[in-house]
């Protein structure tokens, strides 16, 4: 099949790339011209483990070309639209002004039978409003929405053999066209859910949200573990074995962060409000409070640990994306951590395998090492924020050596508490006795 992918950031150019790799004729477009130069030079303008390697053999098999030019979605037959849909800068809804020019820049170029395929995350409703933009221009084109699920360092895999997908259409023919788009997951047996717009519209918000009210969920175990001397891992581990429950999703730490759960729930409560039920998810501004809570107990901790002298103290900050295996800062939890440490006047020197770059953009106020060995020498302090495999690695007799610290802060709980504490070290958790 011949399609356009519309934007091509983290979702449109893995999902570009992946569909070229399941046989389709893709053709990826952005506004960014920088970005698209790299893609077409088969560099992925992120990290995303997989991607360089899809990018380039997509490529070279000729079923994936990048344009700025939207002229170039002529040919195709479905659309999907994946620009972003950040938060807004004056309140908590979407800003949906991404999706509504890609929209509009889109409807020169349909034909009749020309299916577009909304993939970004939007409020309810938003399906609907565009569906009947698309009707009133008159070409004869559909549009069904198809929400992703995938998962930064996963991205791949996730878009190649996701867990379920989910179309909301107006036209069984619609539902035709997304099996065909998507035979090869299909045929390995991925389930498919074909429902109406909002409900393709809430599901995907609905996921985010009970993925972020668990994580929030724990992290309010974690605070009342702190003033009980209660261990909130072995918590975890011991509801996690309930198969109702699960063990996933519920490691207490500083929280999440990223370019989707905070955004995403932020704009659900300000739908919900719109729509006059604002009532029935109030409950996830408390989600949202309990996760910014925990970025400021690693603070408060990292405080304690230096009693209160935090000025002109050397403070190691390993990690600065909002997760291992992704150069996203988005939202990023070890940054704001980094940031407020610097701002009471500490020396903190950022490390990280991936995200130093799209930190400094950011934050140039912050000092950042590649080397982890240099970010830890001298260190008065060190503090987790990210759990990259090659910090849960590291010797705590060798970092004893070269750290002036005392204390570790284990912001994501994933260190061998027993191995630091064995080393030397005063060992400080998220909840943990
Ligand atoms: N990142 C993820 O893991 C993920 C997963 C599922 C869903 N989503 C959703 O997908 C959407 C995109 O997220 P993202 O993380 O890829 O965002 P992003 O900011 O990385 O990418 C958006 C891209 O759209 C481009 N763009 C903006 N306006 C355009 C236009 N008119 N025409 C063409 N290109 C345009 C931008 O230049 C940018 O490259 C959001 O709604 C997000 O919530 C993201
Ligand atoms: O037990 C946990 C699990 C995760 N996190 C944090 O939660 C955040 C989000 O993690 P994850 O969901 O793995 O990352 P994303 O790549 O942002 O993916 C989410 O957001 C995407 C965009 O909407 C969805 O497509 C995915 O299904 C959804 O998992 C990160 O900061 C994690 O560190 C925790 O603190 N504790």
């Amino acid at each position: 099949m011949k399609l356009s992918v519309i934007g091509c950031g983290y979702l449109g150019a893995v999902h570009a790339a992946a569909m070229a790799e399941l046989g389709h004729d893709v053709i990826g477009i952005d506004v960014d011209p920088g970005k698209i130069e790299q893609l077409r030079a088969g560099r992925a303008p992120f990290f995303e483990p997989g991607l360089p390697e899809v990018l380039v053999s997509a490529i070279a098999s000729g079923r994936l070309r990048f344009s700025t030019d939207i002229a170039h979605a002529d040919d195709a037959t479905v659309h999907f639209v994946a620009v972003g849909t950040p938060q807004s800068r004056d309140g908590n809804a979407a800003d949906l002004r991404y999706v509504d020019a890609a929209i509009d820049a889109l409807l020169p170029h349909l034909k009749a039978g020309d299916l577009i395929v909304g993939k970004s995350t939007v409020p309810v409703g938003t399906a609907r409003r565009l569906a009947d933009r698309v009707a009133d221009a008159g070409s004869g084109a559909r549009l069904a929405w198809n929400p992703e699920f995938l998962r930064e360092g996963y991205a791949v895999k996730d878009t190649i053999e996701p867990d379920r997908l989910v179309y909301g259409v107006e036209d069984d023919r619609d539902a035709a066209v997304l099996d065909e788009v998507y035979a090869s997951a299909i045929g390995s047996g991925t389930p498919r859910i074909v429902t109406n717009f909002p409900t393709a519209e809430l599901v995907k918000v609905a996921a985010n949200a009970y993925l972020a009210t668990k994580i929030s969920f724990i992290n309010a175990m974690a605070e009342i573990a702190e003033v009980t001397g209660a261990d909130v891992t072995r918590l975890a581990d011991a509801i996690g074995h309930d198969a109702r429950i699960g063990r996933r999703f519920l490691n207490a730490g500083v929280g999440f962060g990223g370019g989707c759960l905070p955004k995403d729930i932020r704009a659900f409560v300000a739908r919900a409000e719109e729509l006059g039920r604002g009532e029935s998810i109030a409950f996830l501004k408390e989600v949202d409070a309990i996760n910014l809570r925990r970025r400021q107990r690693v603070v408060e901790l990292a405080q304690e640990a230096l009693e209160g002298a935090v000025y002109g103290k050397k403070v190691a900050v390993l990690g600065v994306t909002f997760k291992p295996h992704s150069d996203d800062v988005r939202d990023s939890p070890a940054l704001d951590v980094a940031v407020q440490l610097k701002g009471l006047g500490a020396d903190v020197v950022v490390t990280d395998p991936e995200g130093i770059d799209n930190a400094r953009l950011r934050h140039p106020q912050l000092l950042y090492s590649n080397v982890t060995e240099e970010a830890l020498r001298h260190a008065d302090l060190v503090v987790l924020v990210t759990e990259w495999p090659e910090y849960l690695g590291l010797d705590p007799a060798h970092v004893k050596e070269i750290a002036r610290a005392s204390t570790i802060i284990d912001g994501r709980n994933t260190l061998d508490a027993a191995a630091w504490k064995a080393a030397g070290w005063r060992y400080v958790g998220m909840g943990r006795s």
